[in-house]
């Protein structure tokens, strides 16, 4: 598989040079140049397979001829063994129509878990046998952070700075990424919001001199392998409600568009989906985008689902590319000047044929983790409430199963929840005494010249 950029202007890569590349040397995303087809009978092919087994034959296509397909077994195998649930990623019925998908049983209890146990085994696997070292820079609104950070911990070869909005994550999750003291992870809290933090990430790699000095390499979501690995569990929740024989809608908590994306190219695939529901917050730039064709970022409003407090979600841009069937570059040139832009015809007509669109507020939200507690005995968390809220108002046939992608596990969030529900969530033992250790970070300015200065003074600069 090749992979090329939504800008138009990067050179093509395969693979592995995608996955250790992250952002395109033009600014822009990589996305493959076709999508693989899966056939009704592929799909069928899946029933009864395992989660790693329904990975293997849903990423082959994309990582061919870099990986084999057992080499490929091997790393899901490695992966997938860490999670604490033996289908990786169980469904749970609520009611005659709703799921729950829960992602959050990984080591760090969220959904980055599933993509980020294989990205750190890709990267260690691509880098062995070369003298590379990789300088891994995200942004976290609290998940990213903690599920990079524990995937690429004391591995040889790579240091990773991350960065988060300071005070705007719950304090599970930045005991998460603060406390691990590994030589290699360095935390950065910044003075701004989730957003800055991005916009600092993509500043750094589109500065050349920057980037090829420290051999920049990215977690977030701008990384491909990330939406690759999230694909495997829309097919396998779908196969497991009845695809190829009936389609399936899923409601996915949406921040910086990444999930959703996921689920897209598993449209793009073949497999069968009714609707993708996206579900924001009050921070509704996609809502009003795919409603309205508004694409104009706010400033951020701090939520009780602060890692979905976004305006400026990366991955729209991978859409956008693919529903105008090329080079954006002029439309994302034009929204980096303005923090605006509207969608064209072909793009809004485009998305929706199947995404539908909703914004729940702090009401709705907490509504919705009342009733999943009180009608379905399931103590969820904000973003997972959201997704479900919007799932019960999407009106969706009432024959066509809805998903609702269970991001987080509610400890994540247990003040919120606690005060929606009454019920305050045990975080589970394999997370250990996390109230116990030691934190580490600093805090900076969100500022260019501050983040690269903090940098390259602890980074491995090539020789
Ligand atoms: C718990 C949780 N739910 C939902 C989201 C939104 O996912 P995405 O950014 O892929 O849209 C995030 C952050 O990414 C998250 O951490
Ligand atoms: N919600 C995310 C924000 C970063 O998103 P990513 O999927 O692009 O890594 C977080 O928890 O950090």
């Amino acid at each position: 598989m090749q992979y090329h950029s939504t800008r138009g202007a990067a050179p093509s890569l395969g693979f592995r040079d995608v996955t250790l590349t992250g952002l395109a040397s033009d600014g822009g995303l990589y996305v493959p140049t076709a999508w693989p087809s899966f056939s009704a009978a592929d799909i069928a092919s899946l029933r009864g397979l395992s989660y790693v087994e329904t990975a293997v034959r849903v990423m082959l296509p994309f990582v061919t001829p870099d990986l084999s397909e057992d080499e490929l077994r091997q790393l899901c195998t490695q992966a997938y063994g860490r999670f604490a649930h033996a289908a990786v990623t169980p469904l749970v019925q609520i009611d005659q129509q709703h799921w729950l998908l829960e992602l959050f049983h990984g080591p760090t209890l969220a959904f980055k878990d599933v993509a980020l146990q294989l990205l750190g085994l890709l990267f260690e696997k691509f880098l062995a046998g070369t003298n590379q070292h990789l300088t891994i820079v995200g942004a976290t609104s609290g998940d990213t952070g903690s599920a990079a950070i524990d995937a690429v911990a004391g591995r040889i070869g790579v240091d990773i700075f991350m960065l988060h909005p300071r005070g705007r994550v719950s304090d599970v999750q930045r005991r998460q990424m603060t406390t691990v003291l590994a030589p290699n992870v360095h935390n950065i809290a910044i003075e701004g919001s989730f957003d800055d933090a991005q916009a600092l990430v993509k500043a750094m790699f589109n500065d050349a001199d920057f980037s090829g000095r420290f051999q920049l390499s990215a977690v977030n979501s701008i990384n491909w392998a990330r939406l690759m690995a999230q694909v495997v569990y829309y097919f396998y929740a779908a196969v497991r409600l009845g695809a190829p024989d009936r389609a399936v809608a899923f409601s996915v908590p949406t921040g910086n568009f990444g999930d959703v994306f996921a689920g897209y190219v598993a449209a793009r695939m073949g497999l069968p989906i009714a609707k993708l529901v996206v579900a924001t917050n009050v921070n509704d730039i996609l809502h009003r985008a795919l409603s309205a064709g508004d694409y104009s970022a706010g400033t951020v409003t701090p939520t009780a689902a602060p890692s979905m407090d976004i305006q400026v979600s990366s991955n729209f841009e991978r859409l956008l590319f693919d529903l105008a069937g090329g080079s954006v570059a002029d439309q994302m040139r034009g929204f980096e000047s303005t923090r605006a832009m509207q969608l064209t015809n072909m793009q809004r007509e485009g998305a929706a044929k199947l995404f539908t669109s909703d914004a729940i507020d702090a009401d709705g939200m907490n509504e919705a983790m009342r009733w999943a507690c009180a009608e379905a005995g399931q103590v969820i968390d904000p973003h997972t409430a959201i997704g479900l809220a919007a799932a019960q108002r999407a009106g969706l046939a009432a024959d066509v199963p809805v998903v609702t992608l269970a991001t987080a596990h509610p400890a994540k969030f247990r003040d919120a929840v606690e005060r929606a529900t009454g019920v305050r969530p045990q975080v589970p033992g394999r997370i250990g005494d996390l109230f116990e250790r030691q934190e580490r970070y600093d805090t900076l300015p969100a500022t260019f010249d501050a983040i690269t200065g903090y940098i390259a003074e602890r980074a491995h600069a090539r020789p």
